[in-house]
């Protein structure tokens, strides 16, 4: 597996090391040690899939707050979705940024998410399956959501949604209260972005 930066801390872009031979290839879509030696969570409790039927399905930006706060590893098996992450760790250098990658059965990237992210995506093609290892198990009483088109962080989406939930339509604009951040304070420590790739969105 070959982990990338994504400029959030923390977060990873995952692609796969293929063994290629005439029956086609063989890859690892998650190794414990291979995960464990890059210092990525190793213990997950659910493997999730969705269907959206139609492109411009948008979900998002879920996430869980303390203690059901949980890392998510996202890849897509049909289709081509664009995915988002937002890092709402307070002491985060990248508090408040969001990142964006496409994500398609084709390039079979997968993007790691920390716990203390918010994630969504939304789907570039009709027929989109999301495959997604989760590190806590769902508790839909911790659950909160961010606004996809919130100002505060300003997202730029590659298209506008057709087809949005009604609960991810009527998430609250961002209050640090609600939105549990405080929650999040020991989940990120000091050190600055490691390989100066820009990121996007308004700082606290
Ligand atoms: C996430 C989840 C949902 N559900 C139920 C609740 C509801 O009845 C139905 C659909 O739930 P949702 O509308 O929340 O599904 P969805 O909008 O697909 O939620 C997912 O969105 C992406 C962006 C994520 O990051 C995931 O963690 C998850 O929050 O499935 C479970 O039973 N277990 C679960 O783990």
């Amino acid at each position: 597996m070959i982990f990338r930066e994504t400029g959030l801390k923390d977060a990873r872009l995952i692609d796969l090391t293929t063994r290629g031979d005439e029956r086609g290839f063989f890859a690892r879509l998650f190794c414990e040690n291979e995960f464990g030696s890059a210092g990525l969570e190793t213990d997950f409790v659910q493997i999730n899939t969705s269907l959206s039927a139609k492109a411009g399905t948008l979900r998002g930006m879920h996430y869980q707050l303390m203690p059901s706060a949980e890392v998510k590893v996202v890849r897509c098996i049909r289709g081509a979705l664009w995915d988002c992450i937002v890092d709402l760790r307070p002491h985060s250098p990248t508090f408040g940024k969001w990142f964006g990658a496409t994500l398609s059965a084709e390039n079979r990237t997968m993007l790691y998410v920390p716990r203390g992210f918010a994630h969504g995506f939304i789907t570039l093609t009709d027929d989109v399956e999301a495959l997604y290892l989760v590190s806590a198990f769902y508790a839909p009483e911790q659950e909160r959501g961010l606004r996809w088109d919130d100002p505060f962080f300003a997202i730029e989406w590659p298209c506008q949604p057709v087809e949005i939930s009604a609960k991810d339509g009527s998430w609250p604009s961002f209050d640090p209260d609600y939105h549990g951040v405080e929650g999040f304070r020991s989940l990120a420590g000091a050190p600055a972005l490691s390989n100066g790739a820009s990121v996007h969105g308004a700082p606290a």
